[in-house]
C-alpha cells in the first residue's frame, strides 16, 4: 500500500544565498502492506508528521521515491495529488479540523460534493458512514455541541466516505481522554479488519503504538524496528 525508497528530506531555512538546510530524513526506505496497521513513534521532532506530509504530497522530497497504492506520487502536480488524495487516502488530526460552521452531516458530506456525487447517493454513503462510525443521532449537531470522542468519529467518517483504501492519522487520540480513546481504538481495529483498511498512525502514546500489527521508530532521520522505545508521558 505504501511503498517508499532512499527518501530523504531536508528543510530550507533563511535568506536566499544564506540558505541552511535542515536534514530531517535521511534514505528512509519502509514498506506497509495492504491490511496492515503501522504505528510509528519516535521523538517529538524527529520527523514523523514531516513524514506524513511527504506522503499525502503537503512537502515533496528532496531525493528519493514514493508508491502508494501502486501509483508513483512523488512526481505529481498540486492537482494531481489532490485528486489522488481525495481517492486513495483519509486524514484524521490530533484536532479533528472539522468545519466549525457546517454541521456533522455537512462535514461527511463535504469530499463527495467536492468530488461531484450526486445528492441521493451523497445522502445514502453519510447515512452509512454515521452508522458505521455509531454517531446516527447527531447528524445535525455542530462540532461545537459534539464532545471530543464524538467529533473524532466525525473526522473518521469524513475520512472514510471516499473509500479510500489508506488512513492517515497524526496523534489521533492526542485530544482524548483514556476510556474515550479505548473506544476510538477499538473502531480503528474493526475497521481494519472489517473492511481492510491500512492504517500508518503516528503516536506518542504507547496504548495507540500497541495496536500496530508493526511499530516503527523514526530516530536521527532513520527507521528502525521497535526495540524497548521509551514512551515518555
Ligand atoms: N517548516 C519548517 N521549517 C523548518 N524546519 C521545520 C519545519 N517544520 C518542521 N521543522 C523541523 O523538522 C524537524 C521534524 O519536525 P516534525 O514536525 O516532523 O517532527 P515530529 O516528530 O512530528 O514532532 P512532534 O512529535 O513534536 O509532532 C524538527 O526539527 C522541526 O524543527
Amino acid at each position: 500500500m505504501i511503498k517508499v525508497r532512499d527518501l530523504s528530506f531536508e528543510f530550507r531555512i533563511g535568506k536566499r544565498g544564506k540558505e541552511k538546510q535542515i536534514p530531517v530524513l535521511k534514505e528512509i526506505s519502509l514498506d506497509v502492506k495492504k491490511g496492515e496497521i503501522v504505528t510509528l513513534v519516535g521523538r517529538s521532532g524527529s520527523g514523523k508528521s514531516t513524514l506524513l506530509h511527504l506522503l499525502s504530497g503537503y512537502l515533496h522530497p528532496t531525493k528519493g521515491r514514493i508508491e502508494i497504492n501502486g501509483t508513483p506520487v512523488e512526481k505529481f502536480s498540486e492537482k494531481q495529488w489532490a485528486d489522488f488524495r481525495l481517492q486513495n487516502i483519509g486524514f484524521i488530526f490530533q484536532n479533528f479540523q472539522l468545519i466549525p460552521s457546517m454541521t456533522a452531516f455537512k462535514n461527511v458530506e463535504l469530499p463527495l460534493v467536492l468530488k461531484g456525487v450526486p445528492e441521493k447517493e451523497r445522502q445514502s454513503r453519510v447515512h452509512q458512514m454515521f452508522t458505521q462510525v455509531g454517531l446516527e443521532d447527531f447528524l445535525d449537531y455542530y462540532p461545537s455541541e459534539l464532545s471530543g470522542g464524538q467529533q473524532q468519529r466525525i473526522s473518521i467518517a469524513r475520512a472514510l466516505v471516499m473509500n479510500p483504501p489508506l488512513l492517515l492519522a497524526d496523534e489521533p487520540t492526542g485530544s482524548l481522554d483514556s476510556e474515550t480513546e479505548a473506544d476510538l481504538l477499538n473502531l480503528i481495529q474493526s475497521l481494519n479488519r472489517d473492511k481492510g483498511i491500512t492504517f500508518l498512525i503516528i503516536t506518542h502514546d504507547q496504548n495507540v503504538a500497541k495496536i500496530g500489527h508493526r511499530t516503527l521508530v523514526l530516530k536521527d532521520g532513520k527507521l528502525a524496528q521497535e526495540e524497548n522505545y521509551a514512551f515518555t508521558g
